[in-house]
């Protein structure tokens, strides 16, 4: 029915539309604005743009009251892994009735990605990782591997299955700068962009309350804080984070765990840079506990947090597409 609206034809008395037809898209004239300032679209027209804007005031009610974008950042082994798990895990006791949480892991996002596209390729046709209960988050065209491949030529990063052996890699990279940033110039425009269609993926498609992004260089990336409504930044002291790092990764010599401690930002920072910390010096029950309490105060304030940038942005470009394609049709 849009498409019987009459082009606009200045000085002929006739429809003027100007950028009326985007600012009424969002609902900031009425049609009676508009008639009164000589500018109208056909009834037709007014009366699905008025259910649009009903449609996108719903989806920003949904998005800035029901869902909230949660950044869970930290130092290596301090155990960001270990609080999502609590976050997620509880869901399924009896007592976790008030508030969903979906998780997104930049590891695993990262980890995908080295593999090659004919290892991705197969994952897609069984729809999921075989070995780990992890589903495929990465298209083979996402792959970096080849990339990667040449650009540690020379090096051995391979295993003998033909894939990219991580602790290879890590122990190249993370004793020398240059090609850790190199690592990252490759790797980190996927994951950013990977994480982005999954934090939208979630926005659209899931009914979660949080959704939990661990993303573990949040404020080296120096890009992704903007998505966040808030982060969450997970600590422990120094000799604690050493000692865990050391017994999850017991292939790792001293000097190499110091290595990738001293690859991130320091913990000091990172901490000013989070609205909430969570110091995980303690046993896991206290974990757990703290854990719980963060999530029933991210509940509580719900309402009040309002949105991430991402989420105006989802708001902003979903109506501008629509109002945009109408004008389009409008005209044809
Ligand atoms: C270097 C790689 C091959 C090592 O793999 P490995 O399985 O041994 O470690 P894993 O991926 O589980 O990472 C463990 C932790 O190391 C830290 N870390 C990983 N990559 C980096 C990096 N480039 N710089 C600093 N710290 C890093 C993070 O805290 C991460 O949680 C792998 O981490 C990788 O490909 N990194 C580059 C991509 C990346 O930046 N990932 C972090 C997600 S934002
Ligand atoms: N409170 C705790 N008490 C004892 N061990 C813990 C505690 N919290 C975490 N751990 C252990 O410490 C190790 C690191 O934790 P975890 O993997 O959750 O950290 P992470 O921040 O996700 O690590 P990474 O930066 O490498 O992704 C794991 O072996 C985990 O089981």
């Amino acid at each position: 029915s849009l498409s019987c609206v009459p082009l606009s034809e200045k000085g002929k008395g006739d429809y003027y539309y100007g950028f009326s037809w985007l600012l009424q898209s969002y609902g900031m004239f009425c049609p009676s604005d508009f008639e009164s300032i000589g500018t109208l679209l056909s009834p037709d027209a007014m009366a699905i743009l008025f259910s649009l804007r009903l449609v996108f005031v719903c989806l920003g009610v949904h998005l800035g009251e029901s869902m909230c974008f949660v950044a869970l950042t930290g130092g290596i082994a301090c155990g960001k892994s270990s609080v999502s798990g609590i976050l997620v895990g509880s869901q399924s006791s009896d007592n976790y009735q008030d508030g969903t949480v979906g998780l997104i892991c930049a590891d695993t996002i990262a980890h995908q990605i080295l593999l090659p596209p004919s290892v991705l390729e197969s994952y897609s046709v069984e729809g999921s990782n075989p070995t780990t209960v992890i589903a495929c988050v990465v298209k083979p065209k996402e792959s970096v591997f080849f990339e990667l491949v040449a650009a540690f030529e020379g090096h051995d990063i391979l295993s003998p299955n033909g894939t990219i052996d991580r602790t290879k890699m890590g122990s190249i990279v993370f004793r020398d700068g240059e090609k850790r940033r190199g690592l990252n110039r490759i790797t980190h425009p996927k994951i950013f962009s990977i994480l982005m269609s999954r934090l939208v993926h979630q926005a659209l498609f899931s009914n979660n309350d949080l959704v939990v992004a661990d993303v573990p260089l949040l404020f080296e990336s120096g890009k992704l804080s903007w998505l966040f409504a808030i982060t969450i930044c997970v600590v422990t002291d120094p000799v604690t984070q050493f000692h865990r790092l050391q017994l999850r990764n017991p292939e790792l010599s001293p000097k190499e765990c110091e290595d990738r401690i001293n690859s991130q930002l320091n913990l000091d920072l990172k901490m000013k840079l989070s609205d909430i910390v969570i110091d995980n010096s303690g046993s896991l029950d206290e974990l757990k506990d703290k854990v719980e309490d963060v999530r029933r105060d991210i509940m509580r304030r719900l309402f009040g947090i309002g949105l991430s940038l991402l989420q105006v942005l989802l708001l902003i470009g979903g109506s501008t597409s629509i109002a945009i394609s109408s004008k389009f049709f409008s005209q044809t």
